[in-house]
């Protein structure tokens, strides 16, 4: 479906005076902008938050602009990125020349031939991750879906960032350290403009979240200094890359990108996971369908990355998933020079925030946006869409370098699920809903019963 901005004289935002509503704001953040969001209708909204005034932009037409055509003039800096450059510094998540360097260097670890030759050792990573939870079935015991759905993310991404090159021990220190940032880190995201001097919650755990990061990865860094070895990795790449004559790189550019990657690559894979198994929880039918589906392909076998191309509904569902829950829900940018969108003037150092979460659930963009529908992810209705209706991964120059990646694990990892058990969610302490962080998680920890099916394997 496409939607005709028009072209607009210049006007003014529509201005929402976040501090008349502060209560409103701090009991339920994400439920608030999205109040503000539906009211302006896909135009530009301006939030008033007394110190600053950033611009909320969901219109298709208008995300294309920022993210595409004008990506030179909107860019990643200024306060909201401020808590994300001591996690990632001048890595791939940084801007300007910082950025291209760390671009060029990885894009061909992203190459399809690359990823190809990664997908059976994903594969054979995601099968043995999964046949774990024989154990829980067996006994009835319930799991725990967001630390579980971690645990299979975790060892099938290490294979990605590292092949065979991290010693067991450091992979189960990195674990729970990335956790922690990545919960801890919540209060710094909603609140960029707190300077460092004052303390807020989560501080301490993410300074211990990091030292131990730190530590880990500067300790593979060195191991790997003078001999990167040979690899399709990330780690790999990111060695040779230091290592070449000239390059001027050193290991706090390697560590910047490892943690980088690892950070981009484990929350938002596990926590889009998560929200899988309440969106298929309220609608069987789609499971059943699901079901056929892998049965006919899969059957009694071990989900290979051949079965995928022959699994049309388990991309749709993933599909679907992330226009729910586009884990990465909000990324800021800042205008270098003066310009408008949708007619509305916009200043050199002006923040505009842009939002997948926001777009895909506007009314004049999605029929009954807040249903859960593959049926909106079959190829004609992908054709007809609009290209900024539907961005979970962004777009532009800093589109998403891990969403082929992202693609093949979710679908690998649903289909390994659902052709072994047969999961039921245990009921939840009322609705399960997004909370705002870093990324979207739900608000209560959620559970799941799984039931053993009869297979030779
Ligand atoms: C559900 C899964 C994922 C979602 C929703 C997601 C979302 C995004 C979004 C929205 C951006 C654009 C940020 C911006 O424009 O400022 C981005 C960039 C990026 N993503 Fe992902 N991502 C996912 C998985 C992954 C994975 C699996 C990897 C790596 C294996 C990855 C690595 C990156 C990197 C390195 C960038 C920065 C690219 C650049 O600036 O050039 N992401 N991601």
């Amino acid at each position: 479906m496409s939607v005709d901005a028009g072209a607009f004289p210049t006007r003014r935002a529509k201005n929402f005076p976040l501090y008349t509503t502060v209560s409103r704001f701090v009991r339920d953040p994400l439920r608030e902008i999205l109040r503000i969001s539906t009211a302006a209708g896909g135009e530009v909204a301006r939030l008033d938050l007394g110190a600053s005034h950033p611009y909320v932009v969901t219109h298709p037409d208008h995300v294309q602009q920022v993210l595409s055509k004008e990506s030179q003039n909107f860019v990643r800096d200024g306060t909201f990125w401020r808590p994300l450059y001591g996690l990632f510094g001048d890595s791939i998540m940084s801007e300007y020349a910082e950025w291209e360097l760390s671009k060029r260097v990885l894009q061909p670890v992203f190459s399809t031939r690359t990823i190809r030759s990664l997908s059976d050792h994903m594969a054979r990573a995601i099968n043995e991750a999964v046949r774990q939870l024989d154990e829980p079935a067996r006994d009835g015991r319930p799991i725990e879906v967001l630390p579980e759905m971690g645990r299979i993310v975790h060892d099938t991404v290490i294979k990605v960032l590292f092949g065979d090159k991290i010693r067991q021990a450091e992979a189960d220190r990195l674990i729970p350290a990335m956790e922690r940032l990545a919960t801890s880190i919540a209060f710094r995201f909603l609140l960029p403009f707190v300077p460092k001097s004052i303390p807020l919650p989560g501080d301490r755990a993410f300074a211990e979240g990091l030292r131990v990061m730190d530590e880990t990865l500067y300790e593979l860094v060195e191991r790997f200094r003078y001999d990167a070895g040979e690899g399709y990795d990330i780690f790999t790449a990111l060695c040779k890359a230091r290592m070449t004559e000239g390059s001027g790189l050193d290991d706090h550019w390697v560590r910047d990108n490892l943690l980088a990657m690892w950070a981009t690559s484990t929350e938002t894979t596990t926590v889009a996971l998560t929200w899988l198994w309440p969106m298929l929880d309220r609608q069987p039918e789609i499971t059943g369908r699901l079901r056929a589906e892998i049965e006919e392909v899969v059957g009694d076998e071990a989900v290979r990355p051949e079965h995928l191309h022959r699994l049309p509904y388990v991309k749709q569902v993933i599909q679907e998933l992330l226009r729910m829950y586009p884990v990465g829900w909000i990324f800021p940018r800042i205008a270098l020079a003066d310009t408008s969108i949708g007619g509305v003037p916009v200043k050199a150092g002006q923040t505009v925030l842009i939002s997948p979460f926001l777009t895909h659930r506007l009314g004049s963009v999605w029929e009954r946006p807040l249903e859960f529908d593959p049926e909106r992810f079959t190829p004609e209705q992908n054709r007809a869409r609009h290209r900024y209706a539907y961005y979970p991964f962004g777009g532009g120059p800093h589109q998403c370098i891990g969403r082929h990646v992202f693609n093949m694990e979710a679908e690998l990892i649903l289909t390994a699920i659902l052709s072994r058990y047969r999961p039921s969610l245990r009921p939840t302490d009322g609705p399960v809903e997004a909370r705002i962080g870093a990324t979207l998680r739900p608000n209560q920890p959620l559970y799941l019963t799984l039931e053993r099916l009869e297979r030779s394997r």
